[in-house]
């Protein structure tokens, strides 16, 4: 890992998003067109092309449900209700309730709040097979009440879902999952197709495929974010442990070569026993290709002068997970502006939060943090606006209204009004 200091609260290190080729644009265009016009066959089709497995049907059986619970121990599958109940009831707080308010002249105005109908989740196929990721994206739809929400995803060799992504959703009484991933995915659950049904949004990342596809399909249905690799950002001062740290760097390092590990510390020490920690740590890692690859490319250690500097560049970076591992680090808490998830103090390490605490793991990557949230229960749920005009209120009111309708021309809008007081 490269060590750089930085005296400057003014750096600009903003990484730049991978928006996709021309030809994979070209091929995912080509591939909903297709879904579109040719709807289940494209998909057998295109699961036989990109998956290399031939389907017999797209829906997972009961049969593959009982499969994966023998699979899996039964103490894994405790351990998945935990978290579930964790996660559940962390977003059960989020929750918001319609509101309605009355004045004197008898007027009611509101804000009247419906869950969206349908929903669909996509859970990415390969090594990033994600059980955790099931909870983190159904629990808040069934938290806002959504009432269908169905799940996606590239089958394996075996023509089938990995048992922990199948236990995961049995778990939360999913019954409609589809063994389709991609591109051809996205449109199916935007246009749908003989089995499987249009829905109202699509949730969950992917590789630049998905990414692509869910930005063409952006408008006909609503799409959550474009999730880029993970990323964490440790902030630190002497206080912290070289070997914890390097140990929380790696965590997110190993999910994809392009993820970014990063330290900002005010100890030029600590930094130098960081670089050291991560090169031992590595080396031991089942997927040690892939993080060593991350911290190579994409890890950095900045060394700043004082706490203050630290922060401004933490803030810059606006980070996805964000661990602040100071002697105080509730003290500087209200300076962090930017960061998907702020991590406080040394038992606080990152994989608590992507698994089990409650708070959702999906969050804004690639500096996103600066205008956006956490997946959270309000993306599962929309509002209307309520007026409700009293008589009263019409009458005192009318003609100001139509003055401000006339003003900008509009004069059918005036005449709507003062059709009422003929
Ligand atoms: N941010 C998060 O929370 C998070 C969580 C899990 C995974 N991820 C990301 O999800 C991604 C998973 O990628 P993946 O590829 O393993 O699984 P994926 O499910 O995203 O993509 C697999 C599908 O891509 C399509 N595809 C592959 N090659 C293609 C080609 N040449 N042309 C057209 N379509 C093609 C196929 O349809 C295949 O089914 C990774 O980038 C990972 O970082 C992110
Ligand atoms: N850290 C990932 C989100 O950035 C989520 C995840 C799932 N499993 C493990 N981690
Ligand atoms: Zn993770």
């Amino acid at each position: 890992m490269k060590i750089t200091r930085i005296t400057d609260k003014k750096v600009s290190l903003r990484r730049t998003i991978d928006t996709g080729t021309e030809e994979q644009r070209k091929i995912v265009q080509s591939i909903i067109s297709t879904v579109r016009s040719d709807g289940d066959k494209a998909l057998f089709s295109y699961t036989e092309t990109f998956d290399k497995v031939s389907l017999s049907s797209l829906k997972v059986t009961e049969e593959e449900f009982t499969a994966a619970y023998e699979e899996l121990d039964n103490e894994l599958v405790e351990i998945i209700r935990e978290a579930a109940a964790n996660i559940r009831s962390f977003h059960e707080k989020q929750k918001r309730e319609s509101w309605f308010s009355y004045n004197d002249e008898g007027t009611m105005l509101g804000q009247k709040i419906t869950a969206l109908d349908a929903v669909g989740v996509y859970v990415p196929g390969g090594t990033a097979a994600y059980p955790s990721s099931v909870l983190m994206n159904v629990i808040p739809a069934q938290v806002a009440g959504v009432k269908r929400i169905v799940i996606t995803s590239p089958p394996n060799q075996q023509g089938t879902l990995p048992a922990g992504v199948l236990v995961a959703a049995k778990e939360l009484g999913i019954a409609e999952i589809y063994k389709v991933g991609g591109a051809q995915a996205i449109a199916a659950l935007a246009y749908g197709t003989e089995t499987i049904a249009a829905v109202d949004k699509i949730m969950g990342p992917g590789n630049i495929f998905v990414a692509l596809a869910k930005r063409e399909v952006f408008g006909i249905v609503d799409i959550d974010m474009i999730a880029g690799p993970s990323e964490i950002v440790v902030l630190s001062d002497e206080t912290a442990r070289a070997n914890e740290i390097a140990a929380d760097l790696l965590s997110q390092a190993e999910h994809d070569k392009n993820s970014s590990s990063i330290l900002v510390t005010t100890s030029m020490n600590q930094a130098e026993e960081v670089k050291l920690e991560v090169e031992k740590q590595v080396a031991t890692l089942p997927r040690k290709e892939i993080a060593k690859a991350s911290v190579d490319t994409y890890g950095h250690i900045y060394v700043t002068d004082d706490l203050e500097t630290a922060i401004a560049v933490v803030n810059e970076l606006a980070p996805e997970h964000l661990e602040v591992l100071t002697e105080n680090p509730l003290a500087i808490l209200n300076d962090l502006k930017h960061a998907g998830a702020i991590f406080l103090g040394r038992y606080s390490s990152e994989p608590v939060g992507d698994y089990f605490a409650g708070p959702n793991h999906v969050l804004p990557t690639n500096g996103t943090a600066r205008f956006s949230s956490p997946l959270n229960v309000d993306d599962f749920m929309k509002k209307s606006s309520i007026i409700s005009y009293s008589e009263k209120a019409f009458t005192n009111n009318y003609e100001k209204i139509a003055k401000l309708a006339r003003l900008e021309g509009l004069e059918a809008h005036a005449r709507a009004l003062e059709e009422r007081r003929k």
